[in-house]
């Protein structure tokens, strides 16, 4: 894994500012559809539609936390419907912290993709039964969690944990309850088997067991010379794929 390029959460923070920055000028909210994208177009390398087998499992359980990596998975969902899946998004935390969550939301409505609340926290375990459920979407936390983990999402976590050897998870950019240098040192947290990482790995994933986890870049959204200005390579990404297995 040490082969990888990883930056720091402080260099991916300057990234990220440079990115949405007078300069260059991204919104966040492209940002952010470029890497549900991503998730959503890794799901299709990773557990494919098979077209022949009309019984195939094609129901992708997105748990959405209340922050920007929540806002990935709404994103990631709203393309599934799209490339085939039935995605059920599960979002316990509304917030208002950025205005365009509510249209992220309308848009699932318009594509019939349902989601579950807080109200449903007592019976969403009945929409993740593992005979039906391809994968979930661990879109709860990213780069901002800072430990211990609070509820509801610790609840929701040790129920995920308890279905990680059922059902795979597909990890939007840190698995929830790692830190995003130290990796997994808190008490809670998630064993993906699909890490993606976006815009470029942070030193987290050098905790992945590669025999355990697949680990995949995604957020196709810089050039050459600003990675090299930032101590790297761009990834190779291969023709108009917006994600690459690492
Ligand atoms: N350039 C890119 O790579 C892009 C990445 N994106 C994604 O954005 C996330 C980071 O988003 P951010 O909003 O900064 O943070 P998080 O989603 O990780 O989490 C913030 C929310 O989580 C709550 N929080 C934090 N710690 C805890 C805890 N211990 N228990 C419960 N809740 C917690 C926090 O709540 P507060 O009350 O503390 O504010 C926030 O609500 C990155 O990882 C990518 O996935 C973007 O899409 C843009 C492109
Ligand atoms: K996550």
């Amino acid at each position: 894994m040490s082969s990888i390029k990883v930056v720091s959460s402080k260099l991916a923070a300057e990234i990220d500012q440079e990115l949405m920055g007078p300069q260059i000028g991204f919104t966040l909210q492209q940002l952010m559809e470029l890497a549900g994208f991503s998730v959503a177009q890794t799901i299709t390398h990773e557990f494919p539609i098979n077209k022949a087998n009309p019984n195939m499992k094609k129901n992708v359980f997105i748990i959405a936390g209340p922050g920007n990596n929540g806002g990935d998975g709404l994103v990631c969902a709203r393309h599934l419907k799209l490339f085939g899946y039935n995605p059920i998004v599960y979002y316990p935390r509304r917030t208002e912290k950025q205005p365009f969550y509510k249209q992220l939301i309308s848009q699932l409505d318009f594509f019939k993709v349902p989601i579950l609340s807080q109200d449903d926290s007592d019976n969403w375990l009945d929409y993740l039964k593992p005979e039906n459920t391809l994968c979930i979407v661990d879109a709860i936390f990213g780069f901002s969690f800072k430990p211990p983990m609070r509820e509801p999402f610790k609840s929701i976590v040790d129920h995920l944990i308890a279905l990680e050897d059922k059902v795979p998870i597909v990890a939007v950019d840190i698995p929830t309850g790692w830190d995003v240098d130290q990796g997994p040192i808190s008490e809670t947290f998630i064993t993906p088997k699909v890490l993606v990482s976006l815009t470029v790995p942070k030193p987290c994933s050098a905790f992945i067991n590669p025999k355990l986890t697949s680990h995949y870049v995604g957020g196709r959204f810089i050039s050459r010379e600003f990675a090299n200005k930032f101590g790297f390579e761009p990834f190779d990404y291969e023709g108009t794929d917006q994600v690459l297995k690492l």
